[in-house]
């Protein structure tokens, strides 16, 4: 049997940067945010699921389940993860962000390739300069491991994933794969980058 992996697209941020507004929802290029992140992964993974806290409605009108931080307390990008691996029953989840249109076509079979490779329990990306830690191949497994780290009041995924065997994908060939719409003005920048 192969291997089964799904994806949760994390949509559960408060946007403080995107003056509140529901980052999964803002348009770029006459689409949602997370349609591109959509596009970009559902070739490459088995089911979806959206991580939302408000806007369930209208995530939902996607197709995909939506689910919402089992703490409702904005405890950061970990709280969507660790629903997440409560919710999939397969080998792997993938982790990705609403707030990257451009993710790699090839990102789950690259992070998968590295991950074996160093027989790891899980992956991040690298941009070729730094990890991408809200990008992320991991064994719903390690649920336990997280649920102890969070409520031992640790918030960072990083000094999560450093007490893990961890695999770093390499993407350096594509580093505009991970750009990222935090701002108003970032969302302007990519729109032009693109209508190029
Ligand atoms: N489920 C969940 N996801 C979160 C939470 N906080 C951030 N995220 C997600 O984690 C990813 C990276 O977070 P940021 O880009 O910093 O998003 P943000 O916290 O909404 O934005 P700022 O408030 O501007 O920092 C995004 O996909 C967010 O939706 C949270 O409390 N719960
Ligand atoms: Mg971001």
């Amino acid at each position: 049997m192969s291997l089964q992996i799904d994806a949760v697209i994390l949509a559960g941020g408060m946007a403080r940067r995107m003056g509140g507004n529901d980052k999964g929802l803002v348009e770029l290029q006459s689409q949602p945010m997370i349609k591109h992140a959509i596009d970009r992964i559902k070739p490459q993974v088995r089911e979806i699921l959206i991580n939302a806290n408000r806007n369930q409605t209208r995530y939902a009108e996607f197709g995909y389940k939506v689910i919402s931080d089992e703490d409702s307390g904005y405890l950061g990008p970990l709280a969507g993860m660790i629903t997440a691996m409560g919710q999939t029953q397969a080998n792997y989840l993938l982790v990705v962000p609403c707030d990257c249109p451009l993710l790699p076509t090839d990102l789950v079979e690259r992070m998968l390739s590295q991950l074996e490779i160093e027989n790891a329990d899980l992956a991040v990306a690298s941009d070729g300069k730094r990890e991408q830690p809200v990008v992320l191949l991991l064994k719903p497994e390690l649920r336990d491991s997280m649920k102890a780290f969070l409520d031992a009041g640790e918030r960072k995924i990083d000094f999560w994933y450093a007490k893990h065997n961890c695999a770093v994908a390499d993407f350096s060939d594509q580093p505009n794969a991970f750009v990222n719409v935090n701002t108003p003005e970032q969302k302007q920048q990519l729109s032009e980058a693109i209508a190029k």
